[in-house]
């Protein structure tokens, strides 16, 4: 489903580059984390996959095709296939619950009547069927990342992308944001997480990638948070 070979990035300027000829795979329906010290990579990587960054060399793969040959005008339903959320949660302010997440089915001109079906089926999935008409500012953080993770995904997206979106969560939240991701998960959506929440990766197992200095440094099937001697 996305596959890096030899995939480096320099940004402008001195400096060793983000990324350093990283080579990887992640298969349709796996659950991924990326993990690594501040500036490893890891947000360099996932913007790679979206295509907001391109590459200093390498091929980067999604869903068979090379994103970097891709001509630009393909590039918004690439994005549409990829859902994302981040640790802000990026919500808009003005709209409510309910048209944060039918915004994502406007964009693309969904029909209202998919809107009023999927909207609804979405908020239930997240529970927050009966906060729908709340802004995002009367929700706990918790809850607004349901919301965003709810807009992510309302399209069904064949990958989401998570940077660190437990990272601004207390314990307790975090699980329950934790097992909404497994379940979108368990439909077949391929998950890559970034994150520094070692208590989360070591309680939900799943892959672990680790970058240090823009290279892959360990890649586990089952892995934990730090490595384990
Ligand atoms: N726009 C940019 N211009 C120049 N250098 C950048 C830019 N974005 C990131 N970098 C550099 O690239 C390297 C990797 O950064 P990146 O944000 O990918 O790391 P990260 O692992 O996501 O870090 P964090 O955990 O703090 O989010 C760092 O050295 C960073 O300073």
């Amino acid at each position: 489903m996305i596959r890096f070979e030899k995939v480096t990035k320099r940004y402008p300027g001195p400096g060793a580059p983000a990324l350093d000829r990283v080579t990887l795979d992640i298969d349709k329906g796996e659950f991924v984390y990326l993990v690594g010290t501040s500036g490893s990579g890891k947000s360099t990587a996932l913007r790679l996959v979206l295509r907001e960054l391109r590459p200093t060399s390498g091929r980067i793969y999604v869903a068979g095709k090379e994103i970097n040959r891709m001509a630009g005008w393909k590039v918004p339903r690439l994005r549409r296939q990829i859902g994302t959320v981040f640790q802000d949660f990026r919500l808009l302010p003005n709209k409510t619950v309910a048209e944060n997440v039918a915004f994502a089915q406007q964009v693309i001109g969904k029909s209202r009547r998919e809107i009023n079906t999927v909207v609804p089926q979405t908020l239930e999935m997240v529970g927050l069927k009966d906060k729908a008409d709340r802004l995002p500012d009367e929700l706990s953080g918790g809850e607004q990342q349901r919301v965003a993770i709810a807009r992510a995904f309302v399209n069904r997206p064949m990958i989401l992308i998570a940077d660190e979106p437990t990272g601004n969560l207390d314990p307790q939240t975090s699980v329950g944001i934790m097992n909404l991701l497994g379940e979108i998960n368990s439909t077949g959506t391929t998950v890559v997480m970034a994150t520094h929440d070692q208590t989360i990766v070591d309680q939900f197992t799943k892959r672990v990638i680790e970058l240090e200095h823009g290279k892959v440094i360990r890649d586990e099937a089952s892995g934990s948070y730090g490595f384990q001697h």
